[in-house]
C-alpha cells in the first residue's frame, strides 16, 4: 500500500489537504517539514505532502530552503486548499477573549491572524509550535490553563475543543498551496481533476549584473510564457546573492523550455527544473 507522509499530528492543515486529496493510502504524521521531507528521501515513504505557500503570509521559507539545498525531490503535484483559522479552546474553559493568556500556534497561522491577535487577544502572549495540529494538541492537556489555539474545525473534532470564534484570519480568500514529492509518479492517485499545470524553476545568476533580472524575465515574456510566481532567496553563500524561483504556468515541452534554458544558460545562468505538475483545488 502506498504510505503518504505529512506534517502532523492529526488536525493540520496538511492533513486536511492530505484527506481531501486522497483516498485509502496508509498515511503517517511527521513532526517537521524536514523529516517529512527526509522520510521520502530515504524510501521509507512514498509520497510527502508539505506546505509551500500562503495567500495571506506567502512562501514557507523552510519548505523552500530544504527544497534547494538540501533534498532535491521533484514536486509532483500541487494541491490548494481553502484556509480558515478558528480560535480553539476546551471545553471546560468558562472565560472570554480577554482572559485568554497564551495563544498557540504555527508561526504561519499566527502570522495569518495578527490583526485578530493584536485587536481581540491584548493579553495573549504568543508561542510557536510546529504545527496548528500541535498547538490544538497543546491546549487539549493543559487543563486549568487560559490558553487557546490557531488551527482549522479538524483539529477541533480532533482534539475536542471548542470553536470560541470562527474565521479569524486577517483577509478572506485565505489559501495554502502544498507541494507533493515523491520519486514513483505512477503512486501519484490523486481524486480530483487538475485545473493547470505549472512548471518550478530554479534559476541562479553567475554574478551581480546590470539587467540581468530583465534578461531573464525577457527570455519568457517574448515566448509568451506566463509566470505565475518569481522570488528571490539568498544562495546562503554571502550578502547580496540570490537565486530566484519562478513558477511558468504551463507543462514543460521539449521546444519552449529548452530555448529558455539555452538562452539563460548563454547570459551565464544556471537553470534547474525543480518539477512540472498538475494543479489540484480543493474545496472543502
Ligand atoms: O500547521 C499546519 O496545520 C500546517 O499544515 C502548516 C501550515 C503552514 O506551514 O503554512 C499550513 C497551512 C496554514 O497556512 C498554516 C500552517
Amino acid at each position: 500500500m502506498t504510505t503518504i507522509g505529512y506534517l502532523g499530528p492529526k488536525g493540520t492543515f496538511t492533513k486536511l489537504a492530505v484527506d481531501t486529496a486522497f483516498n485509502g493510502e496508509k498515511k503517517v504524521s511527521f513532526t517537521t517539514i524536514p523529516e517529512c521531507i527526509d522520510a521520502v528521501d530515504s524510501d521509507e515513504i512514498d509520497i510527502g505532502v508539505v506546505p509551500l505557500e500562503n495567500a495571506i503570509e506567502g512562501t514557507v521559507q523552510l519548505t523552500v530552503d530544504y527544497l534547494v539545498h538540501q533534498v532535491r525531490l521533484p514536486v509532483m503535484a500541487e494541491i490548494v486548499v481553502p484556509i480558515q483559522q478558528h480560535l480553539l479552546i476546551r471545553r471546560d474553559f468558562t472565560g472570554n477573549l480577554m482572559d485568554i493568556e497564551g495563544i498557540h500556534s504555527h508561526s504561519h497561522a499566527i502570522a495569518q491572524c495578527h490583526q485578530f491577535i493584536h485587536k481581540e487577544l491584548p493579553n495573549a502572549q504568543i508561542r510557536y509550535t510546529s504545527s496548528t495540529g500541535k498547538a490544538a494538541e497543546l491546549v487539549s492537556n493543559s487543563e486549568g490553563l487560559s490558553i487557546a489555539a490557531i488551527g482549522n474545525s479538524l483539529a477541533a473534532n480532533e482534539y475536542d475543543l471548542r470553536i470560541l470564534k470562527e474565521n479569524i484570519h486577517d483577509y478572506p480568500n485565505n489559501h495554502t498551496r502544498f507541494v507533493v514529492l515523491t520519486k514513483n509518479k505512477q503512486l501519484l492517485k490523486i481524486k480530483h481533476k487538475a485545473i493547470g499545470e505549472k512548471t518550478t524553476l530554479l534559476i541562479s545568476l553567475p554574478n551581480d549584473k546590470s539587467g540581468a533580472l530583465h534578461q531573464i524575465l525577457s527570455a519568457f515574456a517574448w515566448r509568451k510564457m506566463n509566470l505565475s510566481k518569481i522570488e528571490s532567496r539568498p544562495t546562503k553563500t554571502g550578502l547580496g546573492n540570490y537565486f530566484f524561483i519562478i513558477d511558468v504556468e504551463q507543462q514543460y515541452d521539449d521546444v519552449l523550455f529548452p530555448g529558455v534554458k539555452a538562452e539563460l544558460e548563454a547570459l551565464g545562468c544556471q537553470v534547474t527544473v525543480l518539477g512540472t505538475y498538475p494543479v489540484y483545488q480543493m474545496n472543502l
